[in-house]
């Protein structure tokens, strides 16, 4: 059964005001409580897509936006993160994904602060295509951005620039190994970006397995996009259109020169390495 665990939360909302018609409070039923798991990172790795596909699970409640909480907004308190989450009702599981929390120093100890018991989910997509992902973003916010060439590397083709957030994402294996300094691997669920797209029911099972779920979401909900050139959701039962995600996901990605793809590939790889032995898990970008 999924852990609901111990999380503090605020009084149930069935309680009624002393003279109030007995009709179900505005705010509806259940209670908002602590995420029991979090998707955690990596940005750009497929995170919305897992969170959405998630939410298609009765049992799972989950914030839409991403709250920043364990990075950015910590001063704001425990209390505060807990208002923002949705209502759920006892056995279901309240989720959020911010991806930046895996690289964030501080999240670790915060989130264990909060729940050592906490379920984390990391969406993992090949480090070189995660920072063009990346890159893509930037760019198109910012025009007029210096090639991804000039910013992945110092002086030219010089060695490779691991303070460029694009670039340091990538390394899995030292963000895990900070990780590990305070939850155990079993705490944690490698999700394939590449496979979410090439197999979407296959990594969603895993992950229901993980947090204890019944495998709900399986291959009926997905279909093939052609035009978008990814998976998307099929129209439910009764009304609601086919979906795919938005316009920001599946970004066309600028064009990046064979040798630098080449060697990032290669400065990439004793890092994925190790990062498949620390999790037991290969995952195939060389
Ligand atoms: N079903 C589906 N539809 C659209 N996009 C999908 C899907 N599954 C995975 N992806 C990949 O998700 C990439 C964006 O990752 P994130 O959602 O983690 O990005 S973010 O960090 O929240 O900005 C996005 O990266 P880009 O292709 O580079 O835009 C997609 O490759």
């Amino acid at each position: 059964a999924p852990r609901t665990g111990p999380a503090p939360s605020e009084p149930s909302s069935s309680v009624r005001r002393p003279g109030a018609p007995d009709l179900p409070v505005a705010s509806g039923p259940g209670r908002r409580r602590f995420p029991q798991a979090l998707i955690v990172g990596v940005k750009k790795g497929g995170t919305r897509a897992l969170l959405e596909f998630l939410r298609l699970h009765p049992d799972v409640r989950a914030l839409g936006s991403e709250p920043h909480f364990f990075d950015r907004c910590y001063q704001r308190g425990l209390a505060w993160y807990r208002s923002l989450m949705p209502r759920t009702l006892d056995g279901q599981i309240t989720m959020e994904k911010t991806p930046s929390y895996f690289v964030t120093r501080e999240a670790p100890r915060r989130i264990h602060a909060m729940s050592p018991d906490m379920k984390l989910i990391v969406v993992v997509r090949n480090p070189v295509t995660r920072a063009i992902s990346d890159y893509a973003q930037t760019l198109s916010k910012t025009p007029g951005l210096p090639s991804f060439r000039a910013l992945a590397f110092r002086h030219g083709l010089g060695p490779v620039d691991t303070a460029w957030s694009a670039v340091r994402i990538g390394l899995y294996a030292q963000h895990l190994d900070h990780w590990l300094q305070y939850f155990p691997l079993s705490h944690f669920l490698f999700v394939s970006g590449e496979r979410l797209v090439s197999d979407p029911a296959g990594e969603v099972g895993r992950v229901q397995d993980f947090l204890g779920l019944k495998r709900v979401v399986t291959d009926k909900h997905f279909y093939f996009n052609a035009t978008k050139g990814f998976p998307c959701l099929k129209k439910a039962q009764g009304g609601s259109r086919s979906r795919c995600l938005g316009k920001s996901k599946g970004r066309p990605h600028p064009r990046v020169p064979a040798a630098v793809v080449r060697r990032l590939q290669e400065f990439y790889r004793p890092f994925n390495r190790k990062f498949y032995q620390m999790t037991g898990q290969d995952f195939g970008w060389g």
